[in-house]
């Protein structure tokens, strides 16, 4: 069965926890659906796991569309939800709700996801008013990252925590069917998700938010640029990957494989008549 931002809302009243994971193509998204994951998120950080990019600054709604329409063919059960790229929605509710439609009707997406708290509620309230769901992202927002100086934890003193509650307030207050908090102090998590209505979404964000989300590289070890602190390794398949790579130099360099069943045959006597 299809998984709805309706059926995502509902877990929380049942305090059933939900999974999320990030993929960027067709046969990730395939495996992630299949193991059973609630939500699917093309996030941008495709710009910096798929395309080697420092930040995400630099990833256009045509490479979110191009990657939302590759996941969306292979998740047939998980609830896909896509990231708005840097710049798609901060200029105008117009832009904002434009380009949201645009994940929608080209990406094939069934939300989107947007950063901000009450800087973005008139871009959120637009675009729930078209009939697209809309996930909020607050905390350490990474398309703040030149105005943050870094990927750095949020909301550790009083005011900075004080101004994350007011916008998780406030995202809800404006349509969000879901939040989703990002490096912020576990404790300041569980306050949120106490006070609101709609489920969280936590990465970095400790253990009391409604659901948990996470890069897939970086919980299967394939991304080596950096680890976050929230990262945890579920599976080597790095290493596993690195494994088979190194095993198909080693044999076509030895020249076992391709070895006689991973061969075409023809009557040979053909072979002959050539010239
Ligand atoms: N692979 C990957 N995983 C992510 O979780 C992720 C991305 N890419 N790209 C987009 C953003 C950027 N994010 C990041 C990037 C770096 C750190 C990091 O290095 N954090 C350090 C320092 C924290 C601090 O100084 O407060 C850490 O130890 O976690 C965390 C989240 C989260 N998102
Ligand atoms: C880390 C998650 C929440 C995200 O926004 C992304 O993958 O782009
Ligand atoms: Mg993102």
């Amino acid at each position: 069965m299809k998984n709805t931002v309706l059926t995502f809302g509902q877990a929380k009243k049942e305090h059933k926890k939900q999974t999320m994971l990030t993929a960027y193509d067709y046969s990730t998204a395939k495996l992630i659906d299949e193991a059973g994951v609630n939500s699917i998120l093309v996030g941008d950080s495709l710009g910096m796991v798929c395309l080697g990019y420092e930040d995400t600054l630099s990833v256009t709604m045509e490479d979110m569309i191009h990657h939302t329409r590759a996941v969306t063919r292979g998740a047939k059960n998980a609830l896909v939800v896509a990231d708005m790229p840097f710049m798609s929605y901060q200029t105008s509710t117009y832009d904002a709700v434009v380009n949201a439609g645009r994940l929608i009707k080209e990406g094939h997406a069934q939300a989107v996801k947007l950063e901000g708290g009450a800087t973005v509620c008139e871009q959120i309230r637009a675009i729930v008013n078209a009939s697209i769901p809309v996930c909020a992202h607050i905390g350490m927002t990474p398309q703040s990252v030149n105005a943050f100086g870094g990927f750095k934890v949020q909301g550790k003193g009083e005011e900075a925590a004080q101004k994350i509650l007011d916008d998780a307030r406030r995202v809800q207050e404006a349509g969000a069917y879901a939040v989703v908090l990002e490096c912020v102090p576990a404790a300041l998590a569980k306050k949120i998700t106490e006070t609101l209505d709609i489920p969280t979404i936590g990465i970095g964000a400790g253990a009391d938010c409604d659901a948990q989300v996470l890069v897939y590289q970086d919980m299967i070890a394939m991304f080596s640029d950096f680890t976050p602190k929230f990262a945890k390794t579920f599976a080597n398949a790095g290493a596993v990957m690195m494994e088979g790579f190194k095993a198909y130099i080693k044999e076509v360099e030895e020249g076992t494989f391709p070895a006689k069943e991973h061969t075409f045959k023809m009557d040979e006597t053909i072979i002959d008549k050539l010239y």
